[in-house]
């Protein structure tokens, strides 16, 4: 991917049988993104795979009315005060979770921290108490379901249309992670309908509070039930959403919200965390820095939602992480008409990529690319750096919804883990391997305590 920026502002490449544009400036991306977005559709044939299994979910819905609706509804769901509501439960959550690891015995870390993005993000979505058969079935079904899709995307249309037993393996999955949806939002409404009336004291500055309908499209009544309680989940903002239009969201465009939001949430998040305690193993001055830091704000308690914004270098190790390995490494668009981009006509019905990993490599805009440099973004530093050059989360229109969320759950995983445990490499250097994200293809690290340290203990024994 690298050596194409040195082939130009827009480089035509073959995938498959088919001609796409990658778009390697800055510049020229941003007018694909923002300001001529009107001729860059979303689109193109990945999405089109997808959206035969995941229905109109935001990510896979067309640009226009539709998608700016189901933005509007779903934007509350992830307000930062709103997501605070869930810091934390998922907080409690991780900590269970890594309390179990064993001493010294090998895990693979890539697996670990998908799965623990999974349930922590299952917590945040749909409340406390999931029947624990639910969440199981989720994490099993998942990978399979990924890799089902990644065929998909690759292999022509009709292929994937044929009763091979490929084909009908990966029907029967999704149909299966419906039916789990399914379970999980009625769990989650008969616990809303449980919960006491909270509606005489919301959480300030959530709009998620709002109004809201009291009767739900599918059934159930939520009451006035605002998904604040510890049992609460985020999800609750669209069960008891109410567009003055069109009503309630139906059963079906809840399950495709549902199941876009988990493909979404969990493997970009996984895999950004996998990279950071690859890149902490191997730094032992970026180790030291975050000890400290979360030593200075903890001490030997626990973490608290509260601690989350006060940890600024354990979010630049995060930030450099997502700059390096990704994690979502191709986007595609389509062109809406005939366009001449930066001097390269591009036909009508054209696939348009951008890439997130080529541009964060640009060695104009980051000085010395292939270094983790968590430095970097470094207030001062960072004013250097183009933002137009960092598109982890894209841009535009169709930014990624879940931003802020991401970082919640990414710094309550790296701050649990790194509080607790000392993770050692016991496998070979990964290599990155670009498939949905750019993932590691093996990580093997081994856990080891760590105690951490008080402020006076600091004093009387500096490092
Ligand atoms: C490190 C974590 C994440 C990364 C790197 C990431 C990356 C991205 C990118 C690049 C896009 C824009 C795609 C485009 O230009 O067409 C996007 C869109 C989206 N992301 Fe994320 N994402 C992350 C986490 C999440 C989470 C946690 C959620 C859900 C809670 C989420 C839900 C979505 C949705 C629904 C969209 C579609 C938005 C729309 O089209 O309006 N993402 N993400």
């Amino acid at each position: 991917m690298d050596s194409l920026r040195s082939q130009g502002s827009v480089v035509k490449i073959l995938i498959g049988p088919t001609a796409a544009y990658v778009v390697t400036d800055p510049a020229v991306t941003r007018r694909v993104l923002v300001t001529e977005v009107d001729a860059f559709a979303k689109g193109g044939k990945i999405i089109d795979a997808l959206r035969v299994f995941f229905g109109d979910g935001l990510a896979t819905i067309a640009d226009g009315d539709l998608h700016l609706k189901h933005r509007r509804l779903m934007q509350p769901m992830f307000n930062k005060a709103h997501i605070a509501t869930r810091g934390d439960v998922m907080i409690g959550h991780v900590r269970a979770a890594t309390d179990a690891w064993a001493e010294g015995v090998a895990r693979d870390t890539y697996e670990d921290m998908n799965d623990l993005t999974l349930s922590t993000f299952l917590v945040a979505l749909f409340g406390s108490g999931l029947p624990g058969h639910v969440e199981a079935e989720f994490q099993s079904l998942m990978p399979a379901i990924m890799r089902g899709t990644i065929r998909q995307t690759i292999l022509p249309g009709w292929v994937t249309k044929l009763p091979l037993p490929a084909n009908r393996a990966h029907e029967r999955r999704v149909a299966r992670l419906r039916a789990l949806i399914d379970q999980a939002i009625d769990h989650h409404r008969a616990q809303l309908a449980a919960e006491p009336d909270t509606s005489a004291g919301p959480a300030a500055g959530c709009p998620a509070h709002a109004g809201g309908s009291t009767d739900s499209p599918a059934g159930g009544s939520t009451g006035s039930s605002t998904g604040n309680s510890p049992e609460g989940g985020l999800f609750s903002t669209l069960l008891t959403a109410d567009d003055p239009e069109t009503g309630p969201l139906s059963r079906q465009q809840l399950q495709d919200e549902a199941i876009t939001l988990l493909t979404g949430a969990i493997e970009t998040t996984g895999t950004t965390l996998a990279w950071t305690l690859y890149e902490i193993s191997r730094n032992a001055e970026i180790e030291r820095r975050l000890h400290d830091e979360l030593d200075t704000v903890c001490g030997d308690r626990p973490l608290r939602q509260e601690d989350l914004s006060s940890l600024p270098y354990m979010r630049s190790v995060l930030k450099e992480a997502m700059r390096m390995y990704g994690p979502a490494w191709l986007v595609t668009r389509t062109t809406t008409r005939q366009v001449v981009l930066d001097g390269h006509p591009i036909p009508e019905g054209a696939d348009v990529v951008y890439s997130p990993y080529v541009h964060q490599h640009d060695p104009d805009v980051y000085a010395a690319p292939k270094a983790f440099d968590p430095d970097r973004w470094e207030p001062e530093r960072a004013k250097s750096i183009n933002r137009a050059s960092f598109l982890a989360f894209g841009d535009g229109r169709r930014k990624c919804i879940g931003e802020e969320f991401a970082w919640t759950e990414l710094l309550i995983v790296l701050a649990t883990v790194v509080q607790r445990w000392r993770l050692t490499l016991t496998s070979a250097p990964p290599r990155p391997q670009a498939i949905v994200t750019v993932k590691p293809d093996k990580l093997s690290m081994t856990p080891q305590p760590r105690v951490p340290r008080t402020t006076e203990e600091k004093a009387e024994q500096p490092v």
